[in-house]
Order: structure tokens, then sequence, then C-alpha cells
């Protein structure tokens, strides 16, 4: 299955994994993971350093193949196998480093790599989309014939988004978008991830800062040493958030439950000794 050239109904669920488990040899890095994304929301994923983020991105992103589960696009089971299947079943990542080329310009970087395919277009033509998806996301860009290394952190950041935007994916996954910028160039990424959202596209947001979160994501979904930690409105109270990312949920009750079964077990050990 190929994805869809029709845009998927506002609301639709376009992404459904269950169960899905990634070991790298002894390292089990994700455990039963679960996650569903609609088209036209924004899903935070969050969780603490080693949480299994990077590796479900990968997973999403056909780098790395799942130990287990299942993986549904648009209610279709899926095997993301290269990152070629990901993005032709509709699912595009950013990655931290942008990938973009410093010394060609805007219109350059978009199509890069592009230049036969869909999008083989002369120089007018390229010129002419890039301004238009420019501008349909109101990105504060100079010149689209301004090469990137004169570029601010928030227009990279948007040059980058804009071109994982060309195929018109049905998910797009932003892995920490904001985490090298300032304040003011942060509200324009946060802005433009609020409009790729009215576009229709479901987008899975990673961060580790939690007024990105709260001030743009839908629902956010907490993973904790590789397992799901629970689900969060944006009106949960950062205290709650950090709680489940830390486990500092478990509150004393499930502590002194863990206390005596570890009695229960020295115990055991005594009798046996
Ligand atoms: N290629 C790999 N080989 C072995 N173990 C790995 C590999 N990639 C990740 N891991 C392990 O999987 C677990 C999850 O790591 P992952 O990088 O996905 O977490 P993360 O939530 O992205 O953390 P961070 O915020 O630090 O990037 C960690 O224990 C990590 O050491």
């Amino acid at each position: 299955m190929n994805h869809p050239t029709t845009a998927p109904a506002p609301g639709a669920l376009i992404l459904r994994l269950r169960g899905v488990g990634k070991k790298f040899g002894a390292v089990t890095a994700l455990e039963d993971i679960d996650l569903d994304v609609h088209a036209g929301e924004v899903v935070a994923l969050v969780g603490d350093n080693g949480a299994g983020k990077s590796t479900l991105v990968k997973v999403l992103a056909g780098v790395h193949q799942p130990t287990s589960g299942t993986i549904e696009v648009s209610g279709n089971p899926v095997t993301l196998d290269t990152p070629g299947r990901a993005l032709e079943l509709g699912i595009a990542t950013v990655f931290q480093d942008l990938a973009l080329c410093e010394n060609l310009d805007v219109v350059a970087n978009l199509f890069l790599g592009q230049e036969i395919g869909p999008w083989a277009m002369d120089e007018v033509q390229m010129e002419v989309r890039a301004w238009t998806l420019l501008q349909e996301l109101a990105a504060r860009i100079p010149s689209v014939r301004e090469p990137v290394a004169s570029l601010s952190g928030g227009q990279r950041q948007t040059v980058a988004i804009a071109r994982s935007l060309l195929l018109e994916p049905q998910i797009i996954m932003l892995d920490e978008p904001t985490a090298a910028l300032g304040v003011a160039q942060t509200a324009e990424v946060l802005n433009l991830i609020e409009r790729v959202r009215a576009r229709g596209h479901g987008v899975i947001l990673i961060s580790h800062n939690m007024e990105d979160v709260r001030a743009v994501a839908n629902r956010i979904v907490v993973l904790r040493l590789g397992r799901n930690n629970g689900v969060f409105t944006a009106d949960t109270s950062h205290q709650e958030l950090v709680a489940a990312i830390t486990g500092a949920s478990e509150n004393s009750v499930s502590r002194r439950a863990a206390r005596k079964r570890e009695d229960m077990k020295r115990e055991d050990m005594e009798q046996i000794q």
C-alpha cells in the first residue's frame, strides 16, 4: 500500500501502534508500546534520557525494525523496512541535525534529492512552489534565494519542515525542533507546528521542553524506561507530567508493596538455604 493521494478526514486515525517492542541484543529499548495519531493533531512524545523516544522515532522512520508488535497506517498493517518505505507510506521525519546544505539557497534545500521524481521542475517552478509553501506556512524567510548559512535556527527548522511537507505526508515527526532555539524563534516554530496541524497532518513532536509541549500538543504520550507511562492532555500540570516522566508518581503505596515483595523473596531464600 502506498500513501493515499486524498487527505484523510480530520480526526481520522492515521497511525496505530500496538505492542511495539525493540531489542538491541540484550538491551530492551522499547516494550509493548501503544500509540495512536489522528489527522490534524499534535501528539507530543516525552520522556527522560533513555526512555526510548529516539528508538521509537527511528522505528517509525524505517531506520530500525521493531522486534515485536504491529504498525498500521490508515487501518492497513505495514512494514517500515526502509526510510524510503516510511516516506512512501506518508511518514516524514525531521531529524535534529536537519540535514540542510549550508551553501545552498532555500529553494535548492527544499528540493534537494527531488530533482528527479514527483517534483522534478525547472528553477522557476521550484521557486514558485517554494514561495507558495512558505507563504502558506506563514514562514518568515527573507528570500528563497538566501543561502541557508545566513538563516536563523528557527528559519532553518522552518526550511527543514517545509521540505518534508513537499511530499504531503500524513504524519510528520519533529525531533526536538526547539532544542537549540531562543524564545522568539521557539514561538515561531510552535506557530509553524500549529499551521502544519491545521493543514491536516498528524504531528509527532519529540521534546524535552514541557512548556512547548503543553503549548501545542493535543495529547502528551509519556515513555519511561521503554514503556508507555500514561497519556495526558495539554492542561495537565507540570508536576504531574514530571512525575510521570521520572516515575515519581510511583507513590508510597506501590513502594510499600514492592518492599513487601522483596521481604517475602528474602524470607523464601532464607528458608531454602
Ligand atoms: N543502537 C543501539 N544499540 C544498543 N542500545 C541502544 C541503541 N539505541 C538505543 N539504545 C538503548 O535503548 C534505550 C533507549 O534509548 P533512546 O535513545 O531511544 O532514548 P531517548 O528517550 O531517545 O533518550 P535521549 O533523550 O537521551 O535521546 C537506551 O537504554 C539506549 O541505551
